[in-house]
């Protein structure tokens, strides 16, 4: 399988490269050149696979001739060993109609876990006999940083720094960021939003004179793995609920637009999808988008689900490019300057065809945590709750099962739980003492100067 740029002007990488590169070179991201696709009999053979044997089988036409099968079985075994449930994402049956699909019981008690402990097996095998160190940039509103940090630390050749938006993301989220203090881990926190963060990791690949003196690599989903490894899910799921021969919803709160991104790779690898129903907070700007084609971005506004307080959806470039059937630069650019586009109607009428958005205002996240709790007795964060109530307003044929992806543990925002349902969820034991450990991160303006002369100082440059 070979990748390709969504801005058509960056060299064509395997499996093993584009992992390790993160962002393309011209700015752009990788995707594959095809969908590979599953016949209907392939699907339904994946019933009663086990979560690491379903990942092989799904993920197997992506990574070429860069690992063989008994390899990727390997690494899915051991990334998938270590999440507390034997399901690894288990479903949860709410009503006649709607299902959570939990994804938060890995390491660091959010989805993110389900691709980053495997993408950290991935960078050690390809980093295997190489003496060029990677410098991971990242940035993150709150989970990726704990997920990529739970994944690298330690490891050799690997120094990882991870930027998050200063007093933007929870305690316990930051402290699982900040306690971690292995030393190839700097926690940076920026005066400024996730989005300024996400900007000046780009800026970091597309500078020539930093990128050229440092091996760069990503770990948010810009990285095209991360994401291949969220397609599994989609599959796991429908699959246990009457797939193929039924076709599936799904519900997914939504930011950088990575996880249902992946429900639609799933869409085109043949999993029949009745819906992906995306669904935002006030920081609405993929509801707009999708639902009237002007994707321009406001002020970003801090919420009680601080990890999907994001404007600029990277991932949506992905999508636009694909509707837009190949490179979309110069829609691109032009988006980068004015910070607003307009969607044409190829790329409209292509998303309606499979999406439908929902903006979920603070009352109905909260209504929906407490429907939750009194209806089923489940305890959800305020990111699945965004999701959930978007699922229950959808409109969905009553015979259309639809999961609400439960993207992290509620005890990640107990506060906000505690206020919705009047219930405090507790941190699971495995986490320990995360509220007693020291903490060790750096505060820095949100000056690509600043953060670069920071990260000279300490990454190890190519050789
Ligand atoms: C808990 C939680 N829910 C939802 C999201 C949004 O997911 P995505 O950014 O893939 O759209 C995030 C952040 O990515 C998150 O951390
Ligand atoms: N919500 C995310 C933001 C980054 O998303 P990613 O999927 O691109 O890594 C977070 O928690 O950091």
């Amino acid at each position: 399988m070979r990748y390709h740029s969504t801005r058509g002007d960056a060299p064509v990488l395997g499996f093993r490269d584009v992992t390790l590169a993160g962002l393309a070179s011209d700015g752009g991201l990788y995707v594959p050149e095809r969908w590979p696709s599953f016949s209907t009999e392939q699907i339904a053979a994946m019933r009663g696979l086990s979560y690491a044997e379903t990942a092989v089988q799904v993920m197997l036409p992506f990574v070429g001739d860069d690992l063989t099968e008994a390899e990727l079985r390997a690494l899915c075994t051991q990334a998938y060993d270590r999440f507390a449930h034997a399901a690894v994402t288990p479903l949860v049956q709410l009503d006649a109609q709607n299902w959570l699909l939990e994804l938060f019981h890995g390491p660091t008690l959010a989805f993110k876990d389900v691709a980053l402990q495997l993408l950290g097996l991935l960078f050690e095998k390809f980093l295997v006999g190489s003496d060029a160190p990677l410098t991971i940039v990242g940035a993150t509103s709150g989970d990726t940083g704990s997920a990529a940090i739970d994944a690298v630390a330690g490891r050799h050749g690997v120094d990882i720094f991870m930027l998050h938006p200063k007093g933007r993301v929870s305690e316990v989220q930051r402290r699982q960021m900040t306690t971690v203090l292995a030393p190839n881990v700097h926690n940076i926190a920026i005066e400024g939003s996730f989005d300024d963060a996400q900007a000046l990791v780009k800026a970091m690949f597309n500078d020539a004179d930093f990128s050229g003196r440092f091996r760069l690599s990503a770990v948010n989903s810009i990285n095209w793995a991360r994401l291949m490894a969220q397609v599994v899910y989609y599959f796991y799921a429908a699959v246990r609920l009457g797939g193929p021969e039924r076709p599936v919803a799904f519900a997914v709160p939504t930011g950088n637009f990575g996880d249902v991104f992946a429900g639609y790779v799933a869409a085109k690898m043949g999993l029949p999808i009745a819906k992906l129903i995306v669904a935002t907070n006030v920081n609405d700007i993929l509801h707009r988008a999708l639902s009237s084609g002007d994707y321009s971005t406001g002020i970003v506004t801090p919420t009680a689900a601080p990890s999907m307080d994001i404007q600029v959806s990277s991932n949506f470039e992905r999508l636009l490019a694909d509707l837009a059937g190949g490179p979309i630069a110069e829609q691109m650019r032009g988006f980068e300057a004015s910070k607003a586009m307009r969607l044409t109607n190829a790329q409209q009428q292509g998303a309606a065809a499979l999406f439908v958005s929902d903006r979920v205002e603070p009352d109905d996240m909260n209504e929906a945590m407490r429907w939750a709790y009194a209806e089923t007795g489940e305890v959800i964060d305020p990111h699945s709750a965004i999701g959930l109530a978007a699922a229950r307003r959808a409109g969905l044929p009553a015979d259309v099962p639809i999961v609400t992806l439960a993207t992290a543990h509620p005890a990640k925002f107990a506060d906000a739980v505690e206020r919705a349902t009047g219930n405090r969820p507790h941190i699971p034991a495995r986490l320990g003492d995360l509220h007693e450990r020291q903490e060790r991160y750096d505060v820095l303006p949100a000056s690509f100067v600043a953060i670069v002369a920071y990260i000279a100082e300490r990454a190890k440059p190519r050789p």
